[in-house]
């Protein structure tokens, strides 16, 4: 049985739902926020509870896999579960891993994330082409057998960001390249190609093509500073391709299910209200 491709999923997601994608991050401070002792049964609950919040409605859940493997062995079985239990409950999972390395060890976490038969088996993951764009072939090539998709990072959210991605190359800036390669990637997908690029909400313009036929994940929206009124400005065209992505704003909110709930809703609600014009 042949998957149906990432972008056609996340694009019916994105209309279905609206386009939000919320972050599990599971800082200490949020655990003691909400009550929880800084141990893995404390990340065990605070995953799965924004799980039942938030699989049932929200697009896309992209739990932060640091936040997990800071407990060792025990968190990344945590991890497992959180996106065995997200994908079930019908949101798609997002993991935020951002590997990037040589294509031989590419593969092995292509095989990690990508492979229908890993126990951390995502519907797309986030990874770092500053190895070189080429160097990701083996996550692309294993996105298109399982049907899954690839976040490629290109402006990120942080000031940091600038001095490598703003760089100057052979045909524009670092990261215009990388979108140069997106776009070359989905070339002719319909309706959305399965290879995205992250470009932070926080940026002032971004002074690049965004064109790439593909979904863009917008973080930094809340305690990063950004908002939904911020998208159009950055995104301009693109808009309706963008997933913009809220960790700590919405989880501030928990541990309560139906606050955590509202929260997502009123963030997807009023980003479709910017998206809409
Ligand atoms: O790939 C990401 O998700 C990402 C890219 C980026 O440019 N900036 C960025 O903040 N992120 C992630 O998005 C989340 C932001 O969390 P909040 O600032 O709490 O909304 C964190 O998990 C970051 O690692």
């Amino acid at each position: 049985m042949t998957t149906e491709p990432f972008g056609a999923r996340l694009r019916r997601a994105m209309d279905d739902r609206g386009p939000l994608c919320v972050g599990i991050d599971p800082h200490a401070s949020l655990l003691t926020a909400w009550g929880l002792n800084d141990d893995v049964a404390g990340l065990e609950r605070f995953a799965l509870t924004v799980v039942e919040a938030l699989a049932g409605t929200t697009a896309v859940l992209k739990p932060q896999s640091a936040f997990f493997e800071r407990f060792g062995s025990r968190g990344v079985a945590v991890l497992e579960r959180t996106v065995e239990q997200a994908r079930q409950a019908g949101a798609l999972v997002l993991m935020d891993a951002k590997r990037g390395d040589i294509g031989s060890t590419m593969a092995a976490y292509a095989a990690t994330y990508l492979d229908k038969d890993s126990p951390l088996f995502s519907d797309a993951v986030t990874v770092s082409p500053y190895l070189g764009f080429g160097s990701l072939r083996p996550a692309l090539d294993a996105a298109a057998v399982s049907g899954s998709g690839v976040f490629v990072l290109a402006l990120t959210s942080n000031p940091e960001g600038a001095e490598v991605q703003r760089a100057a190359a052979a045909g524009g800036t670092v990261a215009e390249v990388v979108l140069g390669h997106i776009a070359a990637e989905n070339a002719g997908v319909r309706p959305l190609g399965s290879v995205g690029a992250v470009v932070g909400a926080t940026l002032d313009e971004a002074g690049a093509d965004l064109a790439v036929n593909g979904p863009l994940l917008a973080p930094g929206v809340g305690a990063q500073g950004a908002t939904p009124a911020d998208l159009p400005r950055v995104f301009g065209a693109a808009l309706p391709n963008v997933l913009p992505s809220v960790s700590r704003d919405v989880l501030r909110h928990g541990p309560g299910v139906e606050a955590l709930r509202n929260a997502a809703r009123a963030y997807a609600d009023e980003i479709g209200a910017v998206v809409a014009g």
